[in-house]
Order: C-alpha cells, then structure tokens, then sequence
C-alpha cells in the first residue's frame, strides 16, 4: 500500500521484457480517485507498454494493486471487471453501428449463471450502464447516431464512453486526443475533468503537451522504459532531463 487512502491504483517495480528489449524498468505510479495523472515520453518510451501491462495484456513482473486488491496475478478480463478499463491507441468505431451499439460491444457478457437469469432485466441493466457512460463524456443524445455523424472530439469521447462500460475505478487512456485540433483538445480536457470529477481516476497518455499539462494533476516521464521524472505539470515541464529527453524546450502549462 502507499498509504495515501485516496490512491486507487498503485503499481510497483513493473518490468516487461521484449526479446532484447527491456520495454518497462521497474515502473513504479500511483493513480488516486477523481485524479488526472499523465503519463509522457517520446515514441517507443514503453507507456503503451504499461498500459498493457497494467490491464493484463503484457506479461510483467511487479506488483498491481487496485484499492489494495493485488491484480498482478489476475487475467485481463477479470481486471475489467474489478474496474480497470482501458482505450487502445487504434480506437476507432465500428462505422455501421450507432453510439450506443459501438458501446453495446463492451458489455460484460453473462458468465453461466447469467445464462440462466432473467434475459430481459440484463438487456436493461445493459442499456443503463450505456446510458450511464454516454452521459459521463456528455454524449447521451448522441446514442442514436453514426459515428460518421459526429465531429472528431465526439466520436474520440465515444471511444471514451466504450472504455467506461460497466463500474470503473481507473481510466487508462492511451493518445486519446491523437488528432484533435486546439479547439477540440480542449473540449476533449474539459470532458475529461467531468469524468474524474465523477470518481475514477485517469491515467492520461498523450503527446499533446496542452492538453496534458492543462488537465494533468501530477504527471510521470517515461524515457527507455524508466520513469526518469514526476510531480506538478509545472515542475515537469521546466525540467531539464525531461526537456533534453522529450520536451526540446520548456513549455508553460
Ligand atoms: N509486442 C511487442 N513485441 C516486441 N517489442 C515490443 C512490443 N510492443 C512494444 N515493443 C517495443 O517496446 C518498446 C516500447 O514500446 P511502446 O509501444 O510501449 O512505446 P510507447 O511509449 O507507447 O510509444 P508511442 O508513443 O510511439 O506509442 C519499443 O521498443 C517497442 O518496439
């Protein structure tokens, strides 16, 4: 435990070996309820990596804990369900489904007990939980829509919605905002502190330095699979392993 009671997810020492390549060195973060926390590095640094890790998708070593539960040894699917969800970096919609169909996807499916439960109250307990999630990133009137009949920033915060099916506790975003122009990046930050506002926490992995310096609480440096710098989006963006490493040059939250 870290002992900060806010702090929901909490990972310590995760190290992932790709053949020759050591893509995360003992990677140690803390993500607390209702905060916005950044995870940046240059391309090929390891933060999808992580993620994968983190969400069960990449075998590691090191230890995960969600609200003191230990998920290290627990199977992807069953760290969705105990709240951890997460967005892929090729996130796109299925073009031939509505919102909420797109959202339908991510519903848990019933195990075998389910099966055999009333067919009719898990429809509409499903349908909640869409409603639920469209309404979290503002979408619900959108349900009925193409993705093709919504701006970009919308069908980005879909994709968001999709993540956030079911009871999450922590978010984890993966360049949610990949292609968004200023306008809509921060239309897409404001959604953002709505859902953590609501209590889950968010990881944030994104290369737009506006948006993650603006909505970020704290914010972790990834550099060669280390994280090499964190704390205050100010402090991070003034300092100088984090400029040489990524940044370039300073830049003003
Ligand atoms: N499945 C895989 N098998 C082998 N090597 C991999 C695999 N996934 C990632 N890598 C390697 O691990 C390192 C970290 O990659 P990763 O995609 O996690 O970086 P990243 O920080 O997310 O980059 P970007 O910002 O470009 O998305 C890279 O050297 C990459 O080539």
């Amino acid at each position: 435990m870290s002992g900060d009671p806010n702090t929901l997810l909490l990972t310590r020492d995760i190290s992932v070996q790709y053949g020759g390549v050591r893509a995360n060195d003992e990677v140690c973060i803390e993500v607390g309820a209702a905060e916005i926390v950044g995870l940046i590095g240059p391309n090929g640094a390891g933060k999808t990596t992580f993620v994968d890790a983190v969400t069960g998708f990449a075998p590691h070593t090191g230890t995960i804990e969600l609200d003191g539960v230990r998920l290290d040894s627990v199977p992807a699917h069953r760290r969705r369900r105990l709240g951890l969800a997460r967005t892929w970096q090729s996130g796109e919609l299925f073009t031939d489904l509505t919102v909420a169909e797109n959202l339908a996807v991510s519903v848990d499916p019933p195990g075998l007990r389910g099966l055999v439960a009333d067919l009719g109250r898990r429809r509409k307990r499903a349908d909640e939980d869409i409603q639920e999630a469209l309404s979290l990133v503002g979408l619900e009137a959108m349900a009925g829509r193409r993705p093709d009949e919504l701006s970009l920033g919308r069908q980005k915060l879909a994709g968001v919605a999709r993540a956030l099916v079911g009871s999450t506790r922590v978010l984890l975003l993966d360049e949610p905002a990949a292609g968004l122009d200023t306008e809509e990046s921060a239309e897409f930050g404001h959604e953002l502190r709505r859902i953590a506002a609501s209590g889950p926490g968010v990881l944030l992995i994104d290369h737009d330095m506006t948006l993650v310096l603006d909505v970020c609480d704290r914010v972790y440096v990834m550099d060669f699979g280390k994280i090499i710098a964190s704390g205050a989006p100010s402090d991070v963006s003034s300092d100088a392993q984090v400029i040489a490493a990524y940044l370039g040059s300073p830049v003003t939250p």
